[in-house]
């Protein structure tokens, strides 16, 4: 699905830079198991993919979506993003067969657009994703290149390798304040990430698990700066994630009536 392009949401200037947010939906979740894409699962009575879009349809900062879907269920996206609150979705397109070629893959679906346009590319697994998140990342980008949203780890991260007999040994402990768990969205001046992917896509060795570090491999000389995250942000990987979400969903609903109903009693 392409959609004809009408005015860019929010309010966008002559000058100001147009921002496309991806939804990186092609996996398979292997991990997650259960025979379909995780982000066809249901969380609170929508799909953990409707979640995630509307999310980023919701963030005024976002002028419109693009959604990669694995191939085999490019129908099933379709259907779910003709929802009423998710007009700001400009295409629905097959993602790649690993994460990078998904990235690579949005990449292609805004060639159309300038080197200083903005892109964000969005985990579908990642259905909590809070407006607020949205807009670090976003404002960050008004003075860096690529932008990562992070959160500090509460456990002690360690290295391990190979021990004998199937076994594992610890190799290192990396001093624990300098440790983050990477989130999405990841959000990059456009002129960047391209710059970044045709290095790392000639690059037959390529090996990537987000894009901050694609171009921090492949663009050493460009900062990558980190924002703040948020714990509530999780990734839906194992079984049990979208029970974890559906807790998490809970909460926010029970924060916010407690504000309105606090905001109503002044
Ligand atoms: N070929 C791929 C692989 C992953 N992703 C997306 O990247 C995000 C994070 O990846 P992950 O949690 O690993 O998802 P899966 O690849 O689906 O899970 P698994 O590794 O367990 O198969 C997900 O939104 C997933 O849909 C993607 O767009 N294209
Ligand atoms: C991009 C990411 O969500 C940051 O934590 C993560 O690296 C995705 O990794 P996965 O192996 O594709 O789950």
């Amino acid at each position: 699905m392409q959609v004809e392009e009408s005015a860019p949401g929010g309010a966008a200037g002559a000058d100001r830079p147009h921002v496309t947010a991806a939804v990186l939906a092609g996996g398979v979740g292997a991990r997650m198991g259960g025979g379909r894409p995780k982000q066809l699962l249901p969380l609170a009575g929508r799909t953990v993919l409707e979640h995630a879009v509307a999310a980023l349809c919701a963030a005024p900062e976002v002028d419109d979506v693009v959604v990669l879907m694995v191939g085999d269920h490019l129908a099933e996206a379709e259907r779910i993003v003709a929802g009423a609150d998710l007009a700001k979705v400009s295409a629905v397109l097959p993602g790649g067969a690993t994460r990078t070629a998904t990235s690579a893959a949005a990449l292609a679906a805004v060639a159309h657009r300038r080197d200083s346009d903005l892109l964000l590319l969005h985990d579908a697994a990642r259905p909590l994703v809070s407006g607020a998140v949205i807009s670090g990342c976003v404002a960050a980008l008004a003075t860096a290149g690529a932008v990562g949203v992070a959160v500090p780890s509460g456990d002690t991260v360690v290295e391990v390798a190979a021990g004998p007999g199937g076994t594992e040994m610890l190799r290192a402990v990396p001093p624990r304040a300098s440790l983050r768990r990477m989130q999405t969205p990841q959000g990059f001046r456009l002129g960047v990430l391209r710059r970044a992917y045709e290095r790392a896509l000639a690059d037959p060795a390529l090996v990537a698990t987000d894009d901050c570090g694609v171009v921090l491999r492949y663009l050493p000389g460009e900062e990558v700066r980190v924002v703040e995250g948020d714990e509530a942000n999780i990734k839906i990987t194992h079984p049990g994630d979208v029970e974890v979400a559906e807790v998490l969903l809970r909460l926010r609903a029970g924060t916010a009536g407690a504000a309105g109903a606090a905001g109503a009693a002044r």
